[in-house]
């Protein structure tokens, strides 16, 4: 009988801490990830959602403990040439041009990652195909974060790192989202995303980051009292 070691996890993030501006944000987060795993990051503002993020892309370093990428560190420089072109990040800030088209805002970004002929089947997965050849300047905001996610579609990385990709998404549009993620977990993504939003996603780990401050009396908890 041969004894088989279990498979390393693709992420594993091991006692990581990390301070922004000399402020301790994330303490001793242990997480680890496997091929078509997902991990739902919740907390209230500031909690440090984007900061979790961020450190994953390689934005921030750690201050304490490791995130090992199969077994490596991420910070090394050799290691984070290789473990970066995994990464498909989607942020508030969308990198939409409004003077392109809706389609060229899709396709640089697939040709730049040496693709091609994925981007109009993804606008249109996105409801998006009517209105692929018109200027982006014309898009709603939910239909710029329908764009956003053609762009991971298109792009197709196996590590999707989401900050709040649902906001500005009407019903069907979280739908869809809920979809792409499940589809791409299939073929063995991962699938990280934070959001205050409730979102379907199977089987998915969620990390609750506590409040970095004690909660003081709001007009919220005031108009509550009032009525
Ligand atoms: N560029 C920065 N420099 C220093 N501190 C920062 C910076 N950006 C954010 N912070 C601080 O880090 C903490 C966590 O911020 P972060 O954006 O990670 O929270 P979040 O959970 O994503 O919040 P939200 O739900 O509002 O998006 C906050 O207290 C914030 O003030």
């Amino acid at each position: 009988m041969s004894l088989r070691r279990p498979p390393l996890p693709r992420l594993l993030l091991n006692n990581v801490s990390c301070m922004r501006n000399a402020q301790q944000i994330l303490r001793h987060v242990n997480v680890s990830l496997h091929d078509g795993g997902a991990l739902v990051l919740m907390g209230t503002n500031g909690s440090g959602k984007s900061t979790f993020l961020r450190m994953l892309a390689g934005f921030s370093k750690p201050s304490a403990g490791e995130i090992l990428w199969n077994g490596h560190d991420i910070t090394q420089a050799g290691i984070f040439h290789q473990y970066k072109l995994q990464l498909n990040w989607l942020s508030l800030k969308d990198a939409i041009k409004d003077r392109f088209t809706v389609l060229d805002n899709v396709q640089w970004f697939e040709v730049l990652e040496g693709k091609q002929g994925g981007s109009l089947p993804a606008l249109e997965l996105m409801g998006l195909g009517r209105l692929a050849k018109d200027k982006a300047r014309m898009l709603s905001m939910g239909q710029r974060k329908r764009v956003q996610l053609a762009r991971l579609l298109a792009i197709d990385r196996p590590i999707w790192l989401l900050d709040e990709p649902s906001v500005a998404l009407d019903g069907d549009g979280v739908k869809l989202l809920e979809y792409i993620i499940a589809e791409h977990r299939k073929k063995g993504g991962i699938v990280i995303v934070a959001t205050h939003l409730p979102i379907e996603i199977e089987d998915a780990m969620y990390l609750r980051l506590p409040p970095r401050f004690p909660r003081r009396m709001t007009l919220v908890d005031m108009l509550d009292r009032g009525g």
